[in-house]
C-alpha cells in the first residue's frame, strides 16, 4: 500500500482555503477508434467493482478474448454517435459542469472551485483533485453523476477519490453524495423533459424507462441499485400521472452470459413490437447525459428492434443534458450537501456576532 506519495503544494498563508465540488462521470475513449477504445475498455473492465469475477479467471478472458474483439465493435458504435465537439458523454459533462458553476455563482457561491473528472480515461480523478489542491482546496464535495447508487458506478467513483486521499499527506476533508434517485428536483426535471416532449409530439401507448443493467447477483449481495431504479420509475410515473400499464421499467446493456436485472430492454421492445404496439417512447432516467448507451443502444438499436418486430412508431426522449431544470436540481443537490460547511470567513455578520457572544459568555 502506497501512502502519502502525492506531492503536497506549499502551504499558503496568503490565501484562504477553498471548498471544491467534484462531479465524477464514467469516462469515455479519446477517439472513436479501436486504438483509443482498447485502453479505455481495459481500464474499465479491469475494475473489480465492475466485473466481480475472480481475477485469475477474468484476466485470460479479458486479455485473451474481450480486448481482442470488443474494441473494434465498440469503436464502430462510438463512431456512429461521435460529434464535432467529441464524445457526447464528455461534452455533456463539460457543459453541465460549466452551467452549474455559473448557477452556483449566481446563488452566492462564487468561491467554490467546481470541476469534473472521469473514473476511466481523462481527466482522471487523481489529476483533478491534485489541481484543486494547487488552487487551495482543502474541503471537497464529491458528486458522482449517477442518480441511482451501484457499486459498479458511484461506488467505484468514490473508490477513486479515497485512493487519492490514501496517497495524500495532508488529507482533504471530504463529503460524498451517494445518490439522488428520489430527489424532487431530479424527478421534476425528468418529468418536465417527458411532458415537454409529449406536448410537441403527442403521447405513446407505452413509456419504457430504460436503466443501465447490472448483474442480478449484485442485488442479492446488497446493492441498492435495483430498488433505487424502481423508485425513480415510480416517482416519475406519479409525476406524469401514469397508470401501471402506461409504463415499464427495464434494464439495458447486458454484458456477458450471467443473468442481469430483468426485464431486459431489447427483448421488451421486441415483445412490444410483436404485440403491434402503435407507439413506444423510451426515456433513460439513469443517465443524466446522453452517451453511447442511450444514443446508440436505445435511440438506434432499440428503434430497429421495435420496428423490425412489427411496432408502429418509436420515439427516443433525450436525457437531461443541459436542461435548466436539471442544472437547477444539481445546484440544489450541491447546496444541500454543503450545508453546515460554511467558512468562518464567509459567515454572516449576525452569526459572527452570535458566536462572539457565546465566546464572551464562556470567558
Ligand atoms: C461489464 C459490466 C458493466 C457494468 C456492471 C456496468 C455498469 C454501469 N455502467 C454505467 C454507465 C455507463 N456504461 C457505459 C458503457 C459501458 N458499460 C460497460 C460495461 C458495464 N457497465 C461497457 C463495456 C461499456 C463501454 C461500451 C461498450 O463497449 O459497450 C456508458 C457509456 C460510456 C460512453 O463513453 O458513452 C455509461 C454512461 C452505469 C450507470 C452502471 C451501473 C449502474
Ligand atoms: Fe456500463
Ligand atoms: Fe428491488
Amino acid at each position: 500500500m502506497i501512502t502519502h506519495s502525492l506531492p503536497e503544494p506549499a502551504f499558503r498563508h496568503d490565501q484562504s482555503a477553498k471548498t471544491g465540488v467534484l462531479l465524477i462521470n464514467l469516462g469515455t475513449p479519446d477517439a472513436p477508434t479501436t486504438k483509443a477504445v482498447r485502453p479505455y475498455l481495459k481500464q474499465f473492465l479491469s475494475d473489480p467493482r465492475v466485473v466481480e469475477i475472480p481475477r485469475l479467471l477474468w484476466w485470460p478472458i479479458l486479455n485473451g478474448i474481450i480486448l481482442n474483439t470488443r474494441p473494434k465493435k465498440s469503436a464502430e458504435k462510438y463512431a456512429s454517435i461521435w460529434t464535432q465537439e467529441g464524445s457526447p458523454l464528455l461534452v455533456h459533462t463539460q457543459k453541465q459542469c460549466k452551467l452549474v458553476k455559473g448557477l452556483l455563482g449566481e446563488r452566492g457561491q462564487q468561491n467554490l472551485v467546481v470541476d469534473y473528472a472521469m473514473r476511466y480515461g481523462k481527466p482522471s480523478v487523481e489529476s483533478v483533485i491534485c489541481q484543486m489542491r494547487e488552487r487551495g482546496v482543502d474541503r471537497l464535495l464529491v458528486v458522482p453523476l449517477y442518480p441511482q447508487y451501484a457499486a459498479s458506478s458511484s461506488g467505484t467513483a468514490l473508490d477513486a477519490v479515497f485512493t487519492t486521499l490514501l496517497k495524500q499527506r495532508n488529507m482533504l476533508e471530504v463529503r460524498t453524495v451517494r445518490h439522488f434517485h428520489d430527489h424532487p428536483g431530479y424527478i421534476a426535471a425528468l418529468a418536465q423533459r417527458v411532458t415537454s416532449f409529449w406536448r410537441q409530439n403527442g403521447r405513446p401507448d407505452k413509456l419504457v424507462m430504460s436503466f443501465h443493467g447490472v448483474p442480478k447477483a449484485t442485488l442479492t449481495k446488497g446493492d441498492p441499485y435495483h430498488c433505487e431504479c424502481l423508485k425513480t420509475g415510480r416517482l416519475l410515473a406519479e409525476a406524469l400521472e401514469l397508470g401501471a400499464d402506461d409504463y415499464i421499467v427495464t434494464f439495458q446493456s447486458r454484458f456477458g452470459r450471467a443473468e442481469w436485472l430483468q426485464p431486459y430492454t431489447a427483448p421488451t421492445l421486441k415483445a412490444l413490437g410483436k404485440a403491434a404496439t402503435r407507439r413506444v417512447d423510451v426515456v433513460c432516467p439513469g443517465f443524466v447525459g446522453d452517451c453511447l448507451e442511450t444514443l446508440e443502444e436505445i435511440a438506434m438499436e432499440g428503434k430497429e428492434d421495435f420496428l423490425m418486430a412489427g411496432g408502429g412508431e418509436y420515439r427516443y426522449i433525450e436525457c437531461l443534458n443541459e436542461s435548466p431544470a436539471w442544472i437547477d436540481a444539481l445546484a440544489d443537490i450541491i447546496c444541500h450537501n454543503l450545508l453546515g460547511w460554511e467558512r468562518i470567513d464567509d459567515l454572516t455578520g449576525k452569526m459572527r456576532i452570535n458566536m462572539a457572544k457565546k465566546l464572551g459568555a464562556t470567558q
